[in-house]
């Protein structure tokens, strides 16, 4: 039986919990928190819900009790601060640190086999942070943001369309960042048509800048970041990992001399499986999208010196 772990009951942590249970994903799911009895609280609240949304998935919640996480097949973090309006992620980094940190220790006492999804932000950063303090195979820790910057530019396209979201392709690579991440509009399509066969250069930029701020957008609408795609987004590559589906997910993955950067954490197209992020996919950017990828790699790495300026690595 399938065990899944995830760190941090707040908003995404039980919203992908949630998704997770009521998909039975796994056979077992354990939500944790350092907050006294809220994930408790919340797994019990959503077990009330078994009889009416018709799953069967074991639920339990903890505080801080690491013991009961022992044996997971995948740990998801998103323990953390999130941001309020007019942050950006990089500012989370002095908190969160210490919180990844701490928590990837803790996970990896009883689940030494396990693969790490990190959802904490500022994403790419602390899944470089998680990946040298477990030490772990680059492949079993990486970081989700591209699916769900995706997701976004997908929504926005097929607004834009008047179409299905679920007709339109769509990649977002690069960091997970308000002016790092890119939506590969050249490679966007509506039922394998080039989008820029329906919607002019204008209205693709729009829709671009949009998603690039998809993040931002809505914590000034909420007054924290949002939740619900972000936990869907991380339950869905979970499910990619347990089933072992080796579906294609825009991750935080290691590259090794892909796109031109090497020993770097950042957002490109990964086969995801059972073991983790286990290809990365190199596909052919334009001039200006190569261009935006090694601007993008660069804020990332700028972001990760932060790190030992802070005592963090
Ligand atoms: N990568 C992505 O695409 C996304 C990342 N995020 C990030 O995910 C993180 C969580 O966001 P939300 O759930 O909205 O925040 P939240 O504040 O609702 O929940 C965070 C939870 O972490 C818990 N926590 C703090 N320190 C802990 C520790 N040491 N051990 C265990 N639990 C601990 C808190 O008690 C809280 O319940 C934030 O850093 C946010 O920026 C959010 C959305 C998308
Ligand atoms: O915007 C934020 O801070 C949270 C996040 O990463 C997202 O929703 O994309």
């Amino acid at each position: 039986m399938s065990k899944v772990t995830v760190v941090g009951a707040g908003n995404v942590g039980a919203t992908c919990v949630n998704a997770m249970a009521i998909r039975e994903t796994a056979g077992e799911i354990v939500l944790l928190d350092i907050k006294e009895g809220l994930a408790e609280g919340k797994v019990l609240d959503m077990y009330q819900t078994s009889t009416l949304m018709d799953f069967d998935t074991n639920l339990l919640g903890v505080t801080n009790d690491y013991a009961k996480t022992a044996g997971s097949d995948v740990v998801v973090i998103t323990s953390g601060m999130p941001r309020k309006p007019g942050m950006s992620r990089e500012d989370l980094i002095g908190v969160n640190a210490g919180i990844v940190k701490d928590v990837v220790t803790n996970i990896l006492k009883y689940s030494p086999d396990a693969i790490l999804l990190i959802v904490s932000n500022p994403m790419d950063t602390m899944t470089t942070l998680a990946q040298k303090v477990s030490g772990l195979p680059t492949n079993r820790v990486f970081g989700m943001g591209g699916a769900l910057d995706s997701a976004r530019f997908r929504g926005y396209l097929a607004k834009a369309l008047g179409a299905s979201a679920n007709d339109v392709d769509g990649m977002v690579i690069g960091g997970h960042g308000d002016t790092t991440m890119i939506p590969l509009v050249s490679k966007a399509s509506y039922k394998g048509v080039p989008v820029s066969e329906f919607l002019d250069e204008k209205t693709l930029g729009e829709i671009a800048a949009a998603t690039m701020v998809g993040g931002a957008t809505l914590t000034k609408m909420l007054g924290t970041s949002a939740w619900y795609a972000p936990g869907a987004a991380a339950a869905r590559i979970v499910e990619s990992i347990i089933n072992d589906e080796k579906k294609v997910f825009p991750s935080c993955v290691h590259l090794e001399g892909q796109y031109g950067q090497d020993d770097l954490y950042i957002g490109a197209p990964a086969v995801i499986g059972r073991n983790g992020a286990e290809k990365v996919i190199e596909i052919n950017l334009n001039e200006t999208e190569k261009a935006a990828f090694a601007k993008s790699a660069e804020a990332v790495r700028n972001t990760n010196k932060i790190l030992h300026e802070i005592g963090a690595l």
